[in-house]
């Protein structure tokens, strides 16, 4: 397709993205935690991230390393292990989606070096 030639990158993180959506069944992390609902959330965490935010970053090519996207990615997991009880649901939804998000990265890189 002329968009694999134009943006093969930008294609590769959409693709990252779903992957790693998909592990997120809960969709804990598929939009910003709502500032309504916590109002204290931003005295605990300096750089809120969600898979939505990143979804926009890929379409605006925000993202120039695959570096980047997974510090985001990182950002997302270690927001929430920071801010919830080890006891809680979303706490081990963190911990689960990093495990399994961390393979699905790996593969990933891989796919960027060959497109590079
Ligand atoms: C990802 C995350 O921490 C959260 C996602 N939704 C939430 C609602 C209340 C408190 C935290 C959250």
């Amino acid at each position: 397709a002329l968009e694999l030639q134009l943006q093969p990158f930008a294609v590769l993180l959409r693709h990252t993205l779903d992957q790693l959506q998909e592990k997120d069944n809960a969709s804990i992390f598929a939009e910003p935690v709502s500032l309504d609902e916590v109002p204290d959330y931003l005295e605990y965490i300096q750089t809120p991230m969600d898979f939505l935010t990143m979804r926009q970053k890929v379409e605006s090519h925000k993202y120039k390393t695959m570096d980047e996207f997974e510090l985001d990615f990182e950002n997302i997991i270690n927001n929430c292990l920071m801010y919830n009880a080890k006891d809680t649901m979303f706490y081990r939804s963190a911990t689960r989606l990093r495990d399994q998000g961390g393979m699905v990265i790996r593969a990933s890189r891989r796919m960027a070096e060959r497109v590079g």
